[in-house]
């Protein structure tokens, strides 16, 4: 669980203003959907929850203290391209992520640390529906259950946010409905603040208890670079949220 709050934060290049006077409080155990036109700086408002990329003006506090500016463990992040390493199974994907949360200094766990991780990499890929195929390297695998793998990966970490960047884009209506169903599951079992860009609206609809869009309120048709994107609408959906302790599978 994580509160998030984003105070004044700016984010601005040298030839353009991305991000500029946003303002977020964000409880624990929200579901966002980051919406908005293409290029509008939502991937970048990603990557600075992250702490991959520093705002230029503004703050961000995770339960109150400054974020730390590096990729944390209470962070998982999924990408819409497939993160998986090629020359590791299914099965070695998702441990070495454990493997190096629990043993920094070689990346490797041994003896009951090591089993105990197993077991539990194991009971994430069977969540995920890749457990009969532990052995399978990533290229044997589809598109979708590359994805999946990506999903099992960011969240044997346990993550306190979760952060996808169009993680659905390239999947197929059905397994979209699974991963759906899967996300929503986990995400209520595992009390994670999330955080999903999407360009499909229904989706973030259909997901989020809270729909955040971005775009620019002012624009220089002589400098698009000139003012950067602010969250335009910030969308409560209450009675999803009412319903959380019954969630049913969506179709
Ligand atoms: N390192 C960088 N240096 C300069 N400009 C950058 C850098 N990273 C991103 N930008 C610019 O920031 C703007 C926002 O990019 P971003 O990827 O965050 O948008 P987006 O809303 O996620 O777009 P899309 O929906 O198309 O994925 C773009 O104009 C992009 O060119």
């Amino acid at each position: 669980m994580s509160n998030v709050t984003v105070r004044d934060l700016w984010m601005e290049y040298p030839n353009q203003v991305v991000l500029e006077r946003v303002n977020l409080e964000i409880p624990s155990g929200e579901f966002c959907a980051l919406v908005g036109p293409s290029g509008c700086g939502k991937t970048t408002f990603l990557r600075l929850l992250l702490g991959e990329e520093r705002p230029t003006r503004g703050r961000i506090l995770l339960d109150g203290e400054p974020l730390v500016a590096e990729p944390g463990p209470d962070r998982g992040v999924v990408f819409q391209r497939y993160s998986v390493f090629p020359h590791l199974t299914v099965l070695e994907n998702v441990i070495l992520g454990r493997e190096f949360q629990q043993s920094r200094f070689l990346g490797r766990l041994f003896g009951a640390r090591r089993r105990a991780a197993l077991e539990e990499a194991r009971g994430v890929l069977e969540a995920v529906g890749l457990g009969n195929h532990l052995g399978k390297y990533p290229a044997e695998l589809s598109g979708g259950m590359q994805q999946r793998l990506a999903i099992a990966q960011a969240l044997i970490l346990k993550p306190k946010i979760l952060l996808l960047d169009e993680p659905f884009g390239a999947l197929d209506p059905g397994t979209k409905a699974q991963m759906y169903e899967l996300l929503l599951r986990l995400w209520s079992e595992e009390k994670m603040t999330v955080f999903m860009v999407t360009h499909d609206l229904k989706e973030g609809f259909t997901l989020a208890t809270r729909v955040l869009a971005f775009d620019k309120v002012r624009v220089d048709p002589t400098d698009p670079g000139a003012y950067g994107a602010r969250i335009t609408y910030d969308l409560p959906l209450t009675l999803k949220k009412a319903a959380m302790g019954a969630l049913a599978p969506v179709g």
